[in-house]
C-alpha cells in the first residue's frame, strides 16, 4: 500500500463543476503543497443545461459521459489526482432542480437511501483517512436537491467512518461572507457594461452566503487563480468565464472568488484561521 502524504483533504460535491466553482483555488493550492486531495462527485450532471450551441445535442447519459470528461480535465488543471464518483460511475442520477418531476426518478440522487450512499462515501474515507472534509451546508448552498443530498450523505458518512475507525478532525461547509459578496457585486455592477454578460446574478444566487461572523476560515488561493479559471473553463457545458467573473447557463454574471471561505462545523477552529489544517497535530498521522 503506497504511503499517503501527511495531510489529506476530502471534498464532497454534487455535480461536475461544483468543485471548481466552490473550491478550485483551495484544491489547486493544497495539491501544489503536496496535500493528498480527494474529490468525490455524487452525480454526472446529466440533467444539466448546455451552454455551447454545438453541444446542445448532448442530453441524458451522453451529457453525463461528456461532463465526466470535463471533470477529468478540470481536476487535471487543479493538479488533483484522486477524483472519484460516489458508488461508481452513474450510480446516482442527477435529480434536476428542486420541484420538478425529475426529482421523483427512483434512480436519482435525491431518492437515494442516505445510509447506503453514506456507506459508499465512508469506504472512501476509510481508504484515504482524511483529516479534513469539505461539503455544503444543510441547504446545499442554494437549495438544489443534489447539493442538499450531498450534504446529508457527507455528514452521515463522517459518523459512519468514525464508527468504522476513522474520525475526521475538521468538517467545513462552503461559505461566502456577506460583506465580501456585497463588495464583489458592487464592483460587478460597475464593470458590467464592458463584460461579455448582459445581466448580473443577485446575491441570492451565490451559494452559502452568511453573516461574516459565521465564517471561520479564509483560504487565499490568489496564486492559483489561473488554475481555478482553467478548471471552470473545462466545464464548458456549464460555465462561461470572463475573469474575475463567470456565468452559468442562466447567463447571469457572478464573482469568481480566489479567496475561498469556510465555516468549521466539526472540530476546533484557530481564531482567524487561513488554513483548513490549522491546529492539527499531523506528525505520524496515517
Ligand atoms: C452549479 C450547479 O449546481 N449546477 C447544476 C444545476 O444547473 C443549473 C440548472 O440547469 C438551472 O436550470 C440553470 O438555470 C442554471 O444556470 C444551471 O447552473 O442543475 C443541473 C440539473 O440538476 C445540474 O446538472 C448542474 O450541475
Ligand atoms: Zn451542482
Amino acid at each position: 500500500m503506497t504511503e499517503l502524504p501527511a495531510r489529506r483533504l476530502l471534498l464532497v460535491h454534487a455535480h461536475p463543476d461544483d468543485e471548481s466553482i466552490n473550491n478550485g483555488a483551495t484544491m489547486a493550492r493544497y495539491a501544489a503543497e503536496g496535500v493528498h486531495v480527494t474529490l468525490v462527485t455524487c452525480t454526472l450532471g446529466e440533467r444539466g443545461e448546455v451552454i455551447p450551441a454545438g453541444l446542445r445535442h448532448l442530453t441524458g447519459p451522453a451529457l453525463g459521459a461528456h461532463r465526466r470528461g470535463e471533470l477529468a480535465e478540470a481536476v487535471r488543471a487543479l493538479g488533483v489526482g484522486d477524483a472519484r464518483l460516489l458508488g461508481g460511475a452513474g450510480r446516482y442520477g442527477d435529480s434536476g432542480m428542486m420541484g420538478i418531476a425529475d426529482n421523483d426518478d427512483p434512480g436519482c440522487f435525491w431518492q437515494a437511501d442516505v445510509d447506503q450512499a453514506a456507506g459508499h462515501l465512508a469506504d472512501v474515507i476509510l481508504d484515504v483517512r482524511p483529516q479534513v472534509l469539505v461539503t455544503y451546508d444543510d441547504q446545499g448552498g442554494y437549495g438544489h436537491p443534489d447539493h442538499i443530498q450531498a450534504h446529508r450523505v457527507a455528514m452521515r458518512a463522517v459518523d459512519l467512518a468514525a464508527e468504522r475507525g476513522h474520525r475526521i478532525d475538521k468538517v467545513y461547509w462552503n461559505r461566502v461572507p456577506r460583506t465580501v459578496v456585497e463588495a464583489a457585486f458592487a464592483r460587478l455592477e460597475d464593470e458590467l457594461p464592458v463584460l461579455p454578460f448582459d445581466k448580473s446574478a443577485s446575491m441570492d444566487d451565490v451559494p452559502g452566503v452568511v453573516d461574516d461572523e459565521r465564517v471561520t476560515t479564509a483560504v487565499d488561493g490568489a496564486a492559483h487563480a489561473a488554475a481555478k479559471a482553467a478548471a471552470m473553463r473545462a466545464h464548458a457545458t456549464q460555465i462561461d468565464v470572463a475573469e474575475p467573473y463567470f456565468a452559468l447557463s442562466n447567463e447571469l454574471a457572478q464573482p469568481l472568488f480566489t479567496t475561498e471561505y469556510y465555516e468549521l462545523v466539526r472540530g476546533t477552529a484557530e481564531p482567524g484561521e487561513s488554513d483548513l489544517f490549522a491546529g492539527l497535530d499531523l506528525e505520524g498521522t496515517s
